[in-house]
Parts: C-alpha cells; sequence; structure tokens
C-alpha cells in the first residue's frame, strides 16, 4: 500500500497556481528525489502534502490527525532553527513524542538507533544550539529518524553539509527505503539525485514534467527545458554523474 497518496494536488498563490494538479504516490522501498529549479513548487508541494497549507485536492497524509500524521510521516523542513539549548540527546528524544511514552525500552531503542545512524553518539550530551550549522543539520536528520515512521518527508536536508555528510546522509536515505520506508527527498545536487534515488520527480512551475527512473528523467531535453542548463549525465564506473556545461537562456 502506498505511503502517499497525492491526488490532484493544487495550491494557488495569489492567482498563480504553484503546485498545479499534482498526482503521484510513493510506496514501501523507494527513495524519491523531488527536483526542480528554484521556485518551481517542491517545499510548497512538500508542505502541502502533510496538510501545512491549503490546497485543492487530495493527499492522503493532510487528512489524517497531527498524532497520526506524526505516526505515519515524519518531516524535515529546510529550516533548521534549534530554539532551546538542550541536549543532542534529549532533542534527538523529541522525535518520540507521537509514540506511547510508557514503552520506555521501544523509545531509548529508537532514539539510539537514531543517534548511531547519523554518527552522533560523541556528540549526546553536547548542547545542541552549541554545535556548528551541518552538526545540527544531522541532528535534526536523526530526531526525524528516531519518529521511526514508515514515510521520511525531507526538504533539501543536505544543503550545507560538506561532501562526504551529503553522501552519507543520502546512504542513510537509501538504507531507510531498502529497509521498507521510504522517502520523498527535496535536492539540488542532480548527480545525487541520480545515484540515490530510485525515482525522480520532475517538478517545472508547479507541475509533474518527468517521474521515472533517474536517468531517463535527467535528460538532455529535460535539463535543457526545465533547468534551462546545458549538460550531459556520463555514465561512469562509479555510477552517473552530470556535467553541467552552461546555461541556456
Ligand atoms: N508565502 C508565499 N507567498 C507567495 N508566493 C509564495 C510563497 N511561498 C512560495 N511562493 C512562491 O511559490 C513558488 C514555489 O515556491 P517553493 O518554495 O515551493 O519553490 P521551491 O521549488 O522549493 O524553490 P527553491 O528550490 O528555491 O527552494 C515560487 O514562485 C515562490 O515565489
Amino acid at each position: 500500500m502506498s505511503l502517499l497518496a497525492l491526488d490532484q494536488l493544487t495550491v494557488t498563490r495569489g492567482q498563480c497556481p504553484v503546485v498545479d494538479s499534482v498526482s503521484l504516490t510513493v510506496d514501501p522501498g523507494e527513495c524519491v528525489g523531488l527536483i526542480g529549479p528554484n521556485g518551481a513548487g517542491k517545499t510548497t508541494l512538500l508542505r502541502a502534502a502533510l496538510g501545512l497549507l491549503p490546497h485543492r485536492g487530495r493527499s492522503s497524509l493532510a487528512t489524517l490527525s497531527a498524532r497520526d500524521r506524526a505516526r505515519a510521516a515524519a518531516w524535515l523542513p529546510q529550516s533548521r532553527e534549534i530554539a532551546w539549548p538542550v541536549t543532542v540527546e534529549t532533542l534527538v528524544a523529541l522525535g518520540r513524542l507521537p509514540h506511547d511514552s510508557r514503552a520506555g525500552r521501544v523509545q531509548a531503542r529508537a532514539v539510539e538507533t537514531a543517534l548511531d545512524r547519523m554518527e552522533l553518539a560523541a556528540f549526546r550530551h553536547r548542547k545542541a544550539t552549541e554545535l556548528s550549522g551541518g552538526e545540527q543539520a544531522r541532528v535534526l536528520i536523526a530526531r526525524a529518524l528516531a519518529q521511526d515512521a514508515p514515510l521520511l518527508l525531507a526538504d533539501e536536508p543536505v544543503a550545507g553539509l560538506d561532501p562526504a555528510s551529503q553522501i552519507f546522509t543520502l546512504q542513510v536515505f537509501e538504507a531507510l527505503a531498502s529497509e521498507g520506508h521510504a522517502v520523498l527527498v527535496s535536492l539540488h545536487d542532480l548527480t545525487l539525485a541520480a545515484r540515490h534515488c530510485t525515482r525522480l520527480v520532475l517538478l517545472d512551475r508547479g507541475r509533474v514534467a518527468a517521474d521515472g527512473p533517474p536517468l531517463e528523467v535527467l535528460t538532455e531535453a529535460h535539463l535543457a527545458e526545465v533547468f534551462h542548463l546545458r549538460g550531459h549525465m556520463l555514465e561512469t564506473p562509479h555510477g552517473p554523474l552530470l556535467q553541467p556545461l552552461d546555461v541556456l537562456r
């Protein structure tokens, strides 16, 4: 059964649809990359899918109560503000809030798994507000992982991370998918998207321009039409690699 189903999802800003009749499903085992140029509607789509924005059409998550939705999907927004000077361990444990607090051992195990997965054990007693921006990003990913929801929606989670941390984060998402969870993640790095996602959804001015296996979506025609970019996807022994060449005006 799909973990997310969008049917004709539409969000209008002023007179203008910025997400326009988007229909798609995300199934267990999928790591779906949501790609598109700045302003294509990626953030708006993710927030409307969660029911955080007024919309027309239907999202299977938007109709759930807040508690049920938090059990069905973890949300990693683009903004990464950490307001309180709590320890990393305490912050990650907040991911367990939607779950039954009486199940203490299950709660603790989920927090440990999330800390281990994001390689944060050494940081556990540090104040989250005193970490670097990239370290804070990893802590917030760990909090979302501790939620242990079947679906993770993540909005540009690797922005501001160093190259190794970007790859590491996407490997964690791939592993989640291979364990039967699903991930819908917006990304700007098309090489990372091609390498680590099982499927890409390309948004262009709010509409789905392509949806399929990465190399079928990242064609030269789509790079030109949607990203205004001349470039090639090269197939290397290490996987696909985007070679951007020029901006098309
Ligand atoms: N609060 C708002 N009021 C009016 N227009 C908005 C608002 N938020 C977003 N928009 C517009 O909606 C469109 C889609 O924005 P959105 O943030 O979803 O794009 P995006 O694909 O996530 O972009 P980026 O890659 O730059 O983060 C843009 O044209 C943006 O200007």
